[in-house]
């Protein structure tokens, strides 16, 4: 469905060369939903505004539903929809003419524009809305209509920049739950960008970690984890000197890494914690030192954004607080 190879964009600002995105190599199947996780800055609009046609490359090749993105700009746009980041119908304009009149800008008749706009209006949960104006929608309402307005042709790929930015959970759920439902239903592939940890991992099966304009990790979220960061375990020990026994009996471990103690705490990586746990508290117990507690955490995307950069991607550069509820919100 995309397909890049050495997909690359630069821009002059102030007299100097930004590599906004840099050899991108691509190959998303149909069928796929996918998301672009990075922080602000790493190219991931930029990738999207190339692969939608919204800008040209500066070098490189991008064929997306077929159709190449710099020869046949106008056979990409007839088979993708774009939901860009806060673009938004006028405000004054009623929900359902606004449907219409993007029906018909697709060239479909105006009977064909009205039935397409009130089968949108009911999948995404709209239709009691359609003689209110535009303006006057919530956040996440206006976010269904973006996505009902990017479906009118019904498009065989949907590309969403940031979709959830700035919704409450529930309204970002919600945007969600439609948006997998197209997916379920229709097969659209689905790629989308997000600086959301929690919306990658739960939402897409395809995680693209994308860092200074390149792809640094490609995977699903649980290969990523496993992978590339592994499980924590945290031990407590009675003092001091039991941690530090504890630190060489972990080291001793063939596949345990970054042991580390913290006062009376002991901190160990690990691929599969769950098997590997058992083993660690058998080999402290045969050597006399006493766990006190022991904790499993699985991995986070953060863990491998870390993992690769040695940077976390919530603290990094000026990437906005993660949302305080996380599973439910993402
Ligand atoms: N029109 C432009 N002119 C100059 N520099 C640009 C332009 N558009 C993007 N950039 C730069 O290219 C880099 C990548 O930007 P891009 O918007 O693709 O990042 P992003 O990963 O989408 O970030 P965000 O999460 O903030 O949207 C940044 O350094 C940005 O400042």
């Amino acid at each position: 469905m995309i397909h890049t190879r050495g997909l690359t964009r630069s821009f002059r600002a102030q007299g100097e060369t930004v590599e906004a995105v840099r050899g991108l190599d691509l190959d998303i199947e149909a069928g796929s939903v996918v998301a672009f996780l990075g922080p602000n800055g790493a190219g991931k609009t930029t990738s999207l505004r190339m692969l939608t046609t919204l800008l040209p490359p500066t070098s490189g090749t991008a064929a997306v539903a077929g159709h190449d993105v710099v020869t046949d700009p106008s056979g990409v746009r007839h088979r993708i929809g774009c939901l860009g980041q806060g673009n938004s119908a006028g405000s004054n304009f009623r929900v359902g003419d606004e449907l219409i009149t993007q029906g018909r800008a697709y060239g479909l008749s105006r009977a064909k524009s009205r039935a397409r706009a009130e089968q949108l209006l009911t999948a995404l949960e709209l239709e009691g809305l359609a003689k209110r104006t535009v303006g006057a929608l919530s956040g996440g309402q206006r976010r269904r209509l973006d996505i009902a307005m990017a479906l009118v042709h019904e498009p065989e790929l949907l590309f969403l920049d940031e979709p959830t930015a700035g919704l409450d959970p529930h309204s970002r759920a919600t945007v969600w739950e439609h948006v997998l439902r197209l997916h379920r239903e229709l097969g659209t592939t689905i790629v989308f960008t997000t600086h959301y940890l929690e919306e990658a991992d739960l939402r897409a099966r395809r995680v693209m970690v994308i860092d200074h304009g390149r792809v640094i990790a490609d995977g699903s979220p649980e290969k990523l984890k496993a992978d590339l960061a592994g499980d924590r375990i945290t031990l407590g020990t009675a003092d001091r000197a039991d941690a530090e026994r504890a630190v060489a009996l972990a080291r001793a471990l063939p596949t345990v890494h970054e042991v580390t103690a913290e006062g009376t705490e002991v901190r160990v990586r690990a691929p599969h914690g769950d098997a590997q746990l058992p083993v660690l508290l058998r080999s402290l117990e045969a050597a006399g030192v006493r766990a006190l507690t022991a904790r499993l955490a699985r991995p986070t995307l953060d863990d491998v954004f870390l993992g690769l950069t040695g940077r976390t991607l919530r603290e990094s550069a000026d990437a906005p607080a993660a949302p305080a509820t996380t599973h439910e919100g993402a």
